[in-house]
């Protein structure tokens, strides 16, 4: 077994049959700022590169299911961990699926991560910052440079006949040759830098795995340590298993401890920072699983990538592993979820394609989300911890609204877990629930107001929010890219229903008196000629003109049809690309307005037409949205500017 564990003597010599091959560009920077970054933690390469030989220990096992052929008649899966001081090296070596010459070249020398380059400009600099940053993007096999000047793998895959040898230094180039390798799998083996010797002490690199790897599921081995007497008579040293090896997620809860769970969702995700919160259910009846699941400190870099592959939620059946398809494990708005569900009731030969209509494996999903949400709640709801649903709701907050949209049996629990900024309280971290909205809702109100858009800033001082501030309504200011598409599906919450206060003729309901409904009426009859020149002078580019009930500062707003879509929704709409139809929106004016009653006092008919155009293009600016003759409206602008000081003078 010893024989090929490791594999050079000294700095391997690319053989003469070795081919050069550059580091995609992006993999070059990495390792440099990992390198930099990551050297106060760099015993994670331990735990990188055992979960590695985990995950080909599973693969093959997996994939040994159909193809028994590629066990090779050696089903006994392992890791060993091999330190040699006279060479000064480590390596680690399984027995797993192992590479192809063609997988070598496109798994280890590029980063098929999308997003990878933008991830790297979003680096600061600063050390401490960035270590966090990629660890979170995934340090991976690449931390092996951290402590080592040459790395060389050699691996054969099940049931090929020749091995490949890849070799690097981690400066942007690196050697692929063939090789003889007779046992299944891949052994990395790292020539450690100059100040690296603690990790060729046997009680460093058994304390790494004890620490980092012990629930692994695989027995991972080390050199038994000789007595001297047995040393002084040359005796060979043989393994010894060092970690539990035992699935995690199998053990009772009473027997695991805070560390154990952190440290195997390291393993699982690898994540570089300990998880937020995690749950481990053991469900029993008429179906048989176990469930491990936790909730991540940060959100991965690519959460809103739609090609974006997160590391999930793993299927085992039986402690087998069989897909880390996460979709299927998981709905897409609990796409941060990592961990491990085991099936004791699929069949072990399941294949995707019989996944994908399983319905023991939906009420395996159901029952998983259920104890997610379940998760987040219980977070919610601790007073003495409030910190920690602050973190869940300023990272995955945004996510977990696509669930209002996508998983409509849950959506009232969901809608209960969302916080937002308010008017009122636009400060609040993470933010104002519906439950304290509604708790404060003014009397007589009836609905809950919400308005939408790009900025806060923009949201805040929309002249839309004129008559709420006055009467003291709370109104939810929307900001998510996601929120026009989220309000389109939640209609109520506990029997309130959602009302755009950018849409439709506003009704507040008992919350307005009956003389200031009196008022208004009054106002409308009024103003009724004025509405009718207005309309004229605007022809085509309104829908209608009429009296505000909204506005207490501004002149005009624009607004949408009760239910058409927002100004809003059709920007983020033509944004998109999407062809829309041009749909004219209401204007609303404000009769007792100064600007107003100058128009309506206003004979000529130029003036008031370019008057007119003029309230109706700062309605539109108010609103966000752009001018399709910005000139003219400068040119009306300047001629009203001009008008004005001329009468002053
Ligand atoms: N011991 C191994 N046996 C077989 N394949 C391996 C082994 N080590 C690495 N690989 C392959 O190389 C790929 C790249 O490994 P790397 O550790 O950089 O990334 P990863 O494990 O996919 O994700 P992460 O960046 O989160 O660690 C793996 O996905 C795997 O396909």
């Amino acid at each position: 077994m010893s024989d090929e564990n490791t594999n050079t003597q000294g700095a391997a010599q690319a053989g003469t049959n070795a081919e050069k091959h550059g580091f995609q560009a992006e993999v070059k920077q990495l390792l440099q700022l990992m390198i930099h970054s990551m050297y106060s933690n760099k015993e994670v390469f331990a735990r990188e590169l055992i979960s590695n030989a985990s995950d080909a220990l599973d693969t093959l096992r997996f994939e040994g299911l159909k193809d028994d052929s590629l066990f090779e008649g050696d089903s006994d899966l392992q890791i060993w961990i091999e330190q040699d001081k006279g060479n000064r090296t480590v390596s680690i070596s399984d027995n797993g699926i192992g590479m192809t010459r063609d997988q070598v070249m496109e798994r280890i020398g590029t980063i098929a991560k999308s997003g990878t380059r933008a991830f790297l400009d979003s680096l600061s600099g600063d050390e401490k910052k960035d270590a966090k940053l990629i660890g979170q993007f995934g340090v991976g096999f690449y931390s092996a440079f951290i402590v080592a000047d040459q790395v060389v793998v050699d691996t054969r895959r099940g049931g090929e006949s020749t091995g490949v040898r890849w070799i690097s230094d981690g400066g942007g180039e690196y050697t692929l040759e063939e090789i003889d390798k007779p046992r299944r799998g891949t052994t990395v083996t790292l020539h450690l830098r100059e100040d690296e010797d603690e990790f060729l002490e046997p009680y460093r690199m058994r304390h790494l795995v004890k620490t980092y790897s012990d629930h692994i599921a695989f027995p991972i081995k080390m050199r038994e340590q000789l007595s001297e007497e047995d040393e002084k008579e040359g005796k060979e040293a043989g393994w010894e298993q060092v970690n539990r090896g035992a699935p995690l997620w199998a053990e009772p809860k009473s027997s695991l401890s805070d560390e154990d769970y952190v440290e195997f969702y390291k393993h699982t995700s690898h994540d570089f920072e300990d998880p937020l919160t995690w749950t481990h259910n053991k469900v029993e009846g008429s179906q048989e699983y176990t469930n491990l699941l936790f909730i991540p400190k940060r959100a991965p870099f690519d959460l809103f990538d739609p090609n974006g592959k997160a590391h999930g939620v793993k299927l085992y059946v039986q402690r087998v592993f069989i897909m880390d398809d996460a979709d299927k494990l998981m709905p897409r708005y609990l796409r941060f979820v990592k961990g491990v569900i085991d099936s004791n009731d699929l069949p072990l030969n399941v294949s995707r394609e019989i996944l994908q209509n399983n319905r023991l494996l939906d009420k395996i999903r159901a029952g998983s989300v259920k104890k997610v949400l379940g998760l987040i709640e219980s977070m919610a709801n601790d007073e003495d911890d409030p910190e920690k649903f602050k973190t869940f709701s300023n990272e995955f907050g945004t996510v977990l609204k696509e669930g209002i949209v996508e998983d409509y049996e849950n959506q009232a629990r969901i809608a209960k877990l969302l916080r937002f900024k308010t008017t009122t309280d636009e400060t609040a971290d993470p933010g104002v629930s519906l439950d304290e909205y509604i708790a404060r809702m003014q009397p007589g109100q009836e609905k809950i107001y919400y308005i939408t858009a790009d900025t806060l800033a923009e949201a805040k001082h929309s002249p839309h929010l004129e008559i709420f501030k006055k009467k003291n309504i709370e109104v939810l200011l929307l900001t998510d890219r996601v929120d026009e598409w989220v309000m389109a599906h939640m209609t109520e919450y506990e029997g309130k229903e959602f009302s755009s206060v950018a849409k439709g003729a506003l009704d507040l309901g008992d919350a307005e008196s009956e003389e200031e409904k009196e008022q208004q009426k009054k106002l409308e009859e009024e103003s009724k000629d004025l509405v009718e020149r207005i309309k004229e002078a605007l022809g085509e580019r309104v829908n209608e003109v009429r009296v505000t009930h909204r506005l207490t500062d501004s002149p005009a707003c624009l607004v949408a049809d009760e239910h058409g879509m927002s100004a809003h929704l059709e920007r983020i709409l033509k944004e998109a690309g999407q062809a829309m139809p041009n749909s004219a929106p209401h204007l609303e004016i404000n009769p007792t307005h100064p600007l107003v009653e100058k128009l309506a006092s206003e004979q000529g008919e130029d003036e008031f037409n370019s008057f007119s155009q003029m309230l109706f293009e700062q309605a539109v600016l108010a609103e966000g949205g752009e001018l399709e003759d910005p000139a003219s409206f400068v040119r009306r602008m300047n001629q009203m500017l001009l008008a004005v000081s001329r009468g002053a003078a």
